[in-house]
């Protein structure tokens, strides 16, 4: 599903010298990439969502492959239906155009023009799985940290990617609530033929609902398990 092999990111004004990634996971599960502060996780980690070069301006250096497709040749909108990313600050995720969490988690789905019987299935399903039905008819303005984080992580599932890469997207939750999500978030990969790719700065507690994880340290990455 992704692969980078001598892959380098040249971003304009770059600061250090490019990291260079080698990295290949083609089977449904999830795995992670843990890497100190300033490491590099959400660089990488917007690479492999398809953020280049829309933004992230720059060169790009050797292969670099999402779902069959080389990074920088489909648009973000063209890639949002098979590849999503949740980042760390979920307030700068939220739509800012949506009255209800309802609303919020039918944002993606209705831009991809499918009946309303089927957006209302993906809400139901993405709501449940987060445990924010109870969240369904508040305003997303009004909701905590970790509310907010859940209704973010619900719309990135309302779109069924194949990739769904989670950048720190745990920071605001409870251990109990982080660990409920990891479970849920194992199986769905497997019945839904996707792979998830957790950015975390710790292996605990993620490290055992991987299938395979790497370090990122010195712009290089190797495995960890
Ligand atoms: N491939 C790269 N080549 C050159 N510079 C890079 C590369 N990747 C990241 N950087 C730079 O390194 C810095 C840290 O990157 P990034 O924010 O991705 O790290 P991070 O691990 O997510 O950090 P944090 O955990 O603090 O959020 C940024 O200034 C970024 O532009």
């Amino acid at each position: 599903m992704v692969t980078l092999e001598q892959f380098r990111y040249l971003p304009t004004h770059a600061v250090r010298p490019p990291a260079c990634y080698n990295f290949h996971y083609a089977e449904p599960g999830m795995v992670a990439i843990f890497g100190d502060n300033g490491s590099g996780k959400s660089t990488l980690a917007q690479l492999m969502a398809g953020w280049y070069p829309d933004f992230l301006p720059g060169e790009i250096e050797g292969t670099g492959i999402l779902l069959g497709n080389p990074i920088g040749q489909l648009s973000l909108v063209e890639q949002s239906s098979t590849i999503q990313l949740v980042q760390q600050s979920p307030y700068l995720q939220l739509s800012g155009c949506t009255f209800s969490v309802e609303e919020e988690v039918a944002f993606g789905p209705e831009n991809l023009c499918l009946t309303e019987t089927e957006i209302m299935k993906r809400i139901d399903e993405a709501l449940t799985f987060t445990e924010c039905q109870p969240l369904r008819f508040r305003h997303p303005g009004t909701l905590s940290g970790g509310e907010t984080q859940r209704v973010v992580i619900a719309s990135a599932l309302a779109m069924q990617p194949k990739i769904l890469i989670l950048d720190e997207a745990f920071s605001r939750l409870t251990a109990q609530a982080t660990v409920m999500l990891l479970e849920r978030l194992q199986q769905w990969a497997q019945e839904q033929h996707a792979l998830v790719v957790l950015f975390e700065r710790n292996p605990s507690p993620f490290l055992r609902y991987c299938q395979q994880a790497w370090q990122l340290r010195d712009g290089a990455l190797s495995p960890l398990c």
